[in-house]
């Protein structure tokens, strides 16, 4: 049995000679949340469209929960909860109507699952309002709760945050995690804003001009956006010596360069100078380095020309 929900192997889809998705390869371990961030046009709905069966690849591989053959996956697929691009609800029913409606096309026989489902989205209280006259955030909170009526294992949502007050994001991060933790759920969730994607997600797969840029964890984008002062000597010992002596701190890294990242003293770069200055170290360079989740992401699409 595989340890992935999902895995996909050389994934491509062409439009007209463009690759919109270019050999992706991406594997989804259970119970965890995966941020796929992008700059728009970047692929993720495709890839999305392509994993739930909505669009067929112009080449590669989906292995989901196991299965390889496309018979098999599309039965998998009854596993699976998606809302991919917008929620597929009719803006002339209440939220109940809707909820009953999408429990019946897919056979699900347990009725009270729609109160319930009402209450965890909390929008329970809407009574005969029509869909149209919903909030954006209440209209995505339904669509979520659609994706959940038969209980998936895995979960894919599009843009789920885009165009939500920053409440409203918190209330849909803090749902998400708590399916995660709860269920077990493995969540496969886009945006293209890296900042609010920050938080929500457990692992972050960077998508640009359809091709997988980088994958890390939460830890590995928290390590890579992290402010240090960055110290080089030609006496990277005595550097190292002033540092743990003078300035009585060990929170600092030697790097295979020989530089060194200090990450105390960060705003006070001047009492660092001074301080080697005095202790006779010889200093070629010192600097605030590391940079915010936006430049992060920038630097990930390679540069402001190309977002
Ligand atoms: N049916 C299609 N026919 C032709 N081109 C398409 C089609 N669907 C997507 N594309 C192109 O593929 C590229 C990726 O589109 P996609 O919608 O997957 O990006 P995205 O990352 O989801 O963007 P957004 O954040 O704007 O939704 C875009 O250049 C888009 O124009």
């Amino acid at each position: 049995m595989s340890e992935y929900i999902l895995k996909t192997t050389n994934l491509t889809k062409t439009y007209k000679g463009y690759h919109a998705v270019n050999n992706v390869s991406i594997a989804l371990e259970p119970g965890k949340i995966y941020g796929l961030v992008g700059r728009n046009g970047a692929g993720k709905s495709t890839l999305m469209r392509l994993i739930a069966g909505l669009s067929y690849p112009s080449s590669g591989e989906i292995e989901l929960f196991g299965h390889t053959q496309e018979s098999e996956i599309q039965i998998e697929r009854r596993r699976m909860g998606c809302m991919i691009e917008s929620p597929s609800i009719n803006l002339s029913m209440t939220a109940k109507e809707n909820m009953r409606l999408h429990r019946i096309i897919r056979g699900i026989p347990n009725e009270e699952i729609e109160d319930e489902l009402l209450t965890l989205l909390d929008i329970s209280n809407t009574a005969k309002k029509k869909v149209k006259n919903f909030s954006l955030g209440m209209k995505q909170r339904l669509g979520i709760a659609i994706t959940l009526l038969n209980n998936p294992e895995f979960l894919i949502l599009d843009e789920p945050i885009n165009g939500l007050d920053p409440l409203g994001v918190v209330e849909i991060r803090k749902l998400l995690i708590k399916l995660c933790d709860e269920k077990n759920m493995t969540i496969l969730i886009s945006s293209h804003n890296l900042p609010e994607m920050y938080q929500l997600a457990t692992d972050y797969i960077f998508i640009n001009k359809g091709e997988i840029i980088e994958t890390l964890t939460l830890e590995e984008l928290d390590e890579h956006c992290k402010h240090y002062l960055l110290l080089q000597s030609t006496d990277v010992c005595k550097l190292v010596n002033v540092i743990e002596r003078k300035l009585n701190t060990t929170n600092f890294k030697v790097m295979p360069d020989n530089s060194v990242q200090l990450f105390d003293y960060i705003d006070d770069k001047e009492l660092v100078g001074k301080t080697l200055f005095e202790n006779e170290v010889a200093v070629t360079n010192l600097s605030n380095e590391g940079g915010t989740l936006e430049d992060y992401f920038i630097s990930m699409v390679g540069g402001i020309d190309n977002v």
